[in-house]
């Protein structure tokens, strides 16, 4: 089992080049099989999880041409088969998309209950509902949910929470269906639109992503086109926040700074400089930082997904911070594991009391998810000492060469997978 290993104490200095969404990747890779022609998509991650889907895609038939590691071809014209395997499905959470996008191409998708991050209870109800409402049937059959229609007609159709995943793939399957869709109280995030310009790049008729209301009028045939997948505010936040935490200077690179503007508003509140360009966004940290509240929200709200990182860096600022956490109930864990390094700590329900430390000491910990082990990872680059952080294969979901851009930074990090390469750093670094 591989781990990385941390000598903390460095700032993080220098620039950084940002990746792909993930998130956008997976929806835009889903949404490719629905054209029978060639499909070029570019600046994907080279992550676990886009290659799990890849490979689920190709295992139903549809051609898949790595062209390199961040540019594939797909040719949804060969699929055979509207039945995906558990084994794809149970490592990833996006595989849910293959259901919207079969289901609007073929009237007909099987796909097994979706995997991902254990971070709360992630029902799915939303999907189902907009798929009946355009008049498919849905069961849950041993595990896996058949969806079939004979004819699927475009609806009126209100979520009642707002669900990223939903949005997508309900828009997904109704830029396929007849006449016109009106989705209301729909996910605004930035991969919500970036779908839906790619599902228009294809010939699909959506308006309104990114607002309350999207509307879709379904069309016959998807064609071909080359698309570029959005920048991933995520992995740039994360960048950010091991900024402000190590006392850095870091210039994350190839951003859409408009993504970022929560991330940005709660570094500068903490006490960080932030500087945007127009396609890059530097952080300098200087002196404690201080305390401050947050609570996650949809976009633009503060992101779920960036809870932990920011978290990280509270347990650090002077003064008492409080995160409430309303998007996921199970999204805490990564605090019982900074508490091992120092953090004063206290959860209750959805929300946490942070007491700020002045410094983080080094220990083994153990990352519960992708975003809670990369938040593990600031700490460890922050904290005195060396850190071991265990299970980095969820942080290989979805961030590329992790270790790598941190290195550039001036991280002492390495992955390691045996005893011997851990004497071998420590030695290195003694
Ligand atoms: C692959 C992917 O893109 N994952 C992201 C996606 O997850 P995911 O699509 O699973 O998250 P959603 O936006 O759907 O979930 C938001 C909230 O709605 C609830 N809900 C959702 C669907 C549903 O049918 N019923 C329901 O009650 C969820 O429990 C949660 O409380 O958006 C999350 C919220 O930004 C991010 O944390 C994940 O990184
Ligand atoms: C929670 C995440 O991913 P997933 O929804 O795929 O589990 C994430 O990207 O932070």
């Amino acid at each position: 089992m591989e781990q990385y290993i941390i000598k903390g104490g460095n700032p993080l200095v220098g620039e950084v080049e940002i990746g792909g969404a993930k998130n956008a990747a997976l929806a835009i890779l889903a949404a490719a099989i629905m054209s029978d022609e060639t499909v070029m998509i570019d600046n994907l991650p080279d992550v676990n999880d886009i290659n799990v889907l890849l490979d689920a895609i190709a295992g139903i038939g549809a051609m898949v041409h790595r062209v390199d590691r961040h540019t594939v071809k797909i040719n949804g014209k060969g699929v055979t088969s509207v039945d995906i395997e558990y084994d794809y499905i149970k490592k990833i959470r996006a595989s849910y998309y293959l259901l919207g996008a079969l289901l609007g191409k073929y009237r007909h998708a099987e796909v097994a209950l979706p995997g991902g991050c254990n971070i709360g209870s992630r029902p799915i109800d939303q999907h189902l509902k907009g798929f009946r409402a355009l008049g498919a049937d849905v069961e849950i059959e041993h595990g896996k949910i058949i969806a079939e229609a004979s004819r699927l007609v475009g609806k009126h159709i209100y979520f009642d929470v707002v669900s990223v995943g939903a949005t997508i793939n309900v828009m997904m399957a109704a830029a396929m269906a007849e006449g016109l869709t009106i989705l209301e109280n729909v996910a605004k995030e930035p991969h919500v639109v970036d779908v839906a310009n790619f599902l228009n790049s294809m010939g699909a008729n959506i308006r309104g992503a990114g607002t309350d209301v999207i509307r879709i009028r379904g069309v016959q045939r998807l064609h071909r086109t080359e698309y570029s997948v959005i920048p991933d505010q995520i992995e740039a936040g994360t960048f950010m926040f091991a900024a402000a935490a190590t006392q850095g200077d870091v210039t994350v690179m190839n951003v859409i700074p408009k993504h970022l503007e929560a991330t940005t508003a709660k570094l500068l509140e903490i006490g960080c400089e932030v500087e945007e360009f127009d396609d890059a966004v530097r952080v300098v940290s200087k002196g404690r930082l201080k305390c401050t509240h947050v609570k996650t929200l949809p976009y633009p709200g503060f992101p779920t997904d960036m809870q932990p990182q920011i978290g990280v860096t509270l347990a650090l600022c002077e003064g008492t911070s409080i995160i409430t956490e309303s998007i996921f109930e199970n999204r805490f864990k990564y605090l019982d594991e900074l508490a091992r390094m120092g953090a004063n700590v206290k959860i209750e329900g959805n929300s946490a009391t942070i007491e700020g430390v002045e410094k983080f000491s080094g220990a083994r910990v153990s990352a519960p998810d992708l975003r809670a082990g990369a938040a593990l990872c600031i700490a460890g680059l922050a904290a005195e000492g060396i850190t071991i952080v265990d299970d980095i294969v969820y942080i290989q979901r979805g961030y590329e060469r992790f270790e790598e851009k941190l290195r550039s930074l001036g991280a002492v990090i390495e992955k390691v997978s045996t005893e011997k390469e851990i004497r071998k750093f420590m030695l290195k670094v003694s």
